[in-house]
């Protein structure tokens, strides 16, 4: 498969602040890939360097087979000609325009007449099931409307490229879920290629076929959303995508298990040195109190003080301390009695990760 996008060694400093290092990434074609990480990482950072509307200090980008920027051979293709469309949390839809005319505005800018412009405007709503809002000035659609048609405007022109940055943040829960799927749809009907910065984990899973984990300005992980969620490399990597409890210990000599405090707990699949620091990341959803766990399964049992205990509607979140750092859990079952517990961590969900 070609790439889309390829990145090489793109760093961007602020003078002695070095805020992207030394990036390298193939985005491949029609693939929906996420820029995902904290605040401050550098995702904005490299999908205005991508779109052009950002320069980095080192490195090259391609699209295709094309050089769109190189300090060092001094190409830099201005963002107007990179034929990307941009859409960003605030959507900057125009107050005075109609919905048509805002979707036809950047035809406008293209040297398109009005009568082709309002005619592909109204086809692209019809695709994006926005038909009916065609007349409506943007004080009269909800936030979510705003966004798809923002969407709309950024697709009119036929970009090779959809660059969006946290265009769901504004929408509250329920309609970002519903904002998901729509887009999901579009990615799928449109077979465009999408890169999405998002400091949201579920909805990079949900949404990317290919997520990339940014920290500190560099790649931490990249790969399927599965394979970060089920093989997260580093203790960052489980904690930011979904919220796995990393347990810290030092390596048993079998190599199979990491112990702490006189406790040790069996992974996976184990490796390293003997006696070296190492941590375990455990989902809180895969952990059990003892009494309801499966006997046969291979595992540990961990003395567990909980601390605190939330009924979530059928799952009950409870928090507590084991010789080995604090746990989060999500049971299905309570705490039958106050008091120590022993809770079961399963050898085949404890993951072993770097610290
Ligand atoms: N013009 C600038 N001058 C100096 N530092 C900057 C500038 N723009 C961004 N930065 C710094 O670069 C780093 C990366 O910023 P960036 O906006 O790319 O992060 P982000 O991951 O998108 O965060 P957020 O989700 O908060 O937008 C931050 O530490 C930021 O303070």
């Amino acid at each position: 498969m070609t790439n889309a996008v390829q990145l090489r060694g793109i760093s961007k400093s602020y003078g002695s602040v070095r805020v992207l290092d030394d990036i390298d990434l193939d985005v491949a074609e029609g693939s929906f890939t996420s820029l995902l990480g904290p605040s401050g990482c550098g995702k904005t950072t490299l999908l205005n360097i991508i779109g052009g509307l950002d320069r980095p200090t080192e490195g090259q980008i391609s699209f295709g087979d094309e050089l769109i920027y190189s300090a060092k051979d001094a190409v830099d293709l201005p963002t107007e000609k990179r034929n990307v469309g941009f859409v960003f949390q605030s959507y900057a839809l125009w107050p005075h325009m109609t919905v048509s005319q805002n979707v036809g505005f950047p035809l406008r800018i293209r040297g398109l007449r009005s009568l082709e412009r309002d005619k592909r405007a109204r086809e692209m709503l019809e695709r994006l099931e926005l038909g009916a809002l065609a007349d409506r000035y943007p004080y009269q659609l909800s936030g979510g409307q705003q966004q798809r048609v923002a969407i709309a405007r950024s697709l009119v022109y036929q970009p090779r490229l959809l660059l969006l940055d946290e265009p769901l943040s504004n929408l509250d829960a329920q309609l970002r879920e519903r904002a998901r799927t729509w887009l999901k749809s579009v990615h799928e009907s449109f077979g465009l290629t999408i890169i999405l910065v998002t400091h949201d984990q579920a909805e990079a899973l949900s949404l990317s076929d290919h997520v990339v984990l940014l920290s500190k300005g560099r790649i931490e992980q990249q790969g399927s959303a599965t394979s970060i969620y089920e093989q997260p490399r580093t203790a960052y990597a489980a904690e930011f995508v979904g919220s796995a409890n990393v347990l810290t210990g030092t390596i048993a000599p079998d190599g199979r298990a990491i112990v702490a405090n006189g406790t040790s707990v069996l992974m996976a699949a184990g490796g390293g040195t003997p006696g070296a620091a190492a941590g375990i990341a455990i989902r809180p959803q895969a952990i059990r109190f003892a009494e309801t766990s499966d006997k046969e399964r291979p595992g540990t049992l961990v003395p567990f003080q909980p601390e605190t205990i939330l009924y979530l509607g059928g799952i009950y979140e409870v928090t507590g301390s084991t010789p080995l750092g604090n746990v989060r859990m999500l049971s299905p079952t309570a705490p039958s009695q106050s008091g120590e517990k022993s809770i079961f961590l399963p050898a085949d969900a404890c993951l072993q990760v770097e610290l």
